[in-house]
């Protein structure tokens, strides 16, 4: 396994781009550190495969380096950069037996027979398919064949790295649970560096130790799951992470209060002035629906979403969602809402505003 890092990375499909909006992937300087799983997240079109294929060498970045272990293999590739690669469909050999798929990449680099054998049952016991190795690959679902992509990419132990490429696309859906489960246990049991991509968050917090979350060509937030939760360092990770999102309203800030409005709302933390477009965000999960405290809000409706309430609702002209708990009664008079000061963020031009006090 491998430290990978981006060093002063941007790439652009044009030949002669003029700005930042002509870069697929804008600048990016980042470690990706050996035996982690991250996850790359972001909507269509943000970048995540530009990247994804900078590292593995489909790609050469129009700037910057690409480093493993500190050796510069930006024009190295993709078959000398030890790199196991997962595609959104499985790429197997039809007419090879399950054992012989995963023995492939061995036998291309004359390993003898005895050590293939012995790699292929080890591998075939990591991702649980021992019983099917004399099957052939042809007539086996998508999940199983994902798992022998999967396999053949860790048979080779100088692997540097495995990258995964929205890898549950063609996975039904009650499959996908439990390959997302038994890729997080070969994490854990085994270590490698991984790197995910997906537009789906569910995949990207239940998988991954950090997550990458790029936006319009730009990587706004690397971060654990909990950070990206509690700590949007953009707006986009703040409405795109959670369901429903973070509510984001129009503010002006004075010291320790929001002014929406002319109401004031408390922050719980001090700011020093704030310019440009100014926001605050404010988690569902943070605001609370009551009769008497806070600031008077319209009920819309009110969603049963299983283990929580949603309720769609107005504040001074502004949508905002707030989540109460199943059981919470949400009776007419309950016209007010307030927020846990503590948690809510304050962003200028999208980005969080740190408050006094706080290391930046
Ligand atoms: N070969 C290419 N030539 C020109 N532009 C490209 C090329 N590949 C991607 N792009 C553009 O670069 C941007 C980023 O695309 P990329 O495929 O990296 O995004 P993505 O996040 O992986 O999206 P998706 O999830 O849809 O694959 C998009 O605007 C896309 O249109």
């Amino acid at each position: 396994m491998a430290r990978i890092t981006l060093d002063n990375l941007a790439h652009s499909y044009l030949p002669r781009p003029a700005g930042p909006e002509d870069y697929a992937l804008k600048e990016l300087n980042y470690d990706w550190e050996d035996g982690e799983a991250y996850a790359l997240l972001g909507a269509s079109g943000c970048g995540k495969s530009t990247l994804l294929n900078i590292i593995s060498g489909l790609l050469i970045p129009s700037q910057g380096r690409v480093l493993f272990d500190g050796q510069d293999v930006t024009h190295a590739p993709t078959a000398e950069r030890n790199i196991a690669q997962v595609f959104q469909f499985p790429v197997v050999y039809d007419t090879m037996t399950v054992h012989d798929n995963l023995a492939f990449p061995l036998r291309n680099r004359g390993r003898d027979e005895a050590y293939v054998a012995e790699r292929v049952q080890e591998i075939a016991r990591m991702i649980g398919m021992e019983e099917m190795l004399t099957r052939r690959a042809q007539g086996l679902g998508a999940d199983a064949k994902q798992k022998i992509s999967l396999g053949r990419g860790m048979v080779r132990k100088d692997v540097n790295a495995l990258l995964f490429d929205e890898p549950l696309t063609v996975i039904d859906p009650h499959m996908k649970w439990e390959l997302r489960t038994q890729l997080k246990k070969l994490h854990h049991d085994f270590g490698h560096t991984m790197i995910y991509v997906t537009h789906d968050q569910t995949e990207a917090l239940t998988f991954a130790d950090k997550v990458v979350v790029m936006h319009d060509g730009r990587v706004v937030q690397i971060g654990t799951p909990d950070e990206l939760f509690e700590r949007p360092e953009h707006t986009f990770v703040g409405y795109f992470i959670g369901s429903p999102g973070m509510n984001i309203l129009p503010a002006k800030i004075e010291g320790d209060r929001a002014i929406i409005d002319g109401a004031e709302i408390p922050l719980g933390r001090g700011y020093g002035p704030v310019d440009g477009k100014v926001e605050i965000g404010i988690r569902p999960e943070f605001a609370r629906l009551s009769a008497d405290e806070g600031l008077p809000v319209t009920l819309r409706r009110v969603e049963d979403a299983g283990r929580h309430k949603i309720i769609r609702a107005e504040l001074f002209g502004h949508d905002i969602n707030i989540i109460a708990g199943e059981d919470a009664l949400i009776g007419p008079d309950m016209t007010r809402v307030s927020f846990d000061a503590r948690r809510v963020n304050v962003y200028a031009d999208d980005w969080r505003v740190t408050p006094v006090g706080e290391a930046a």
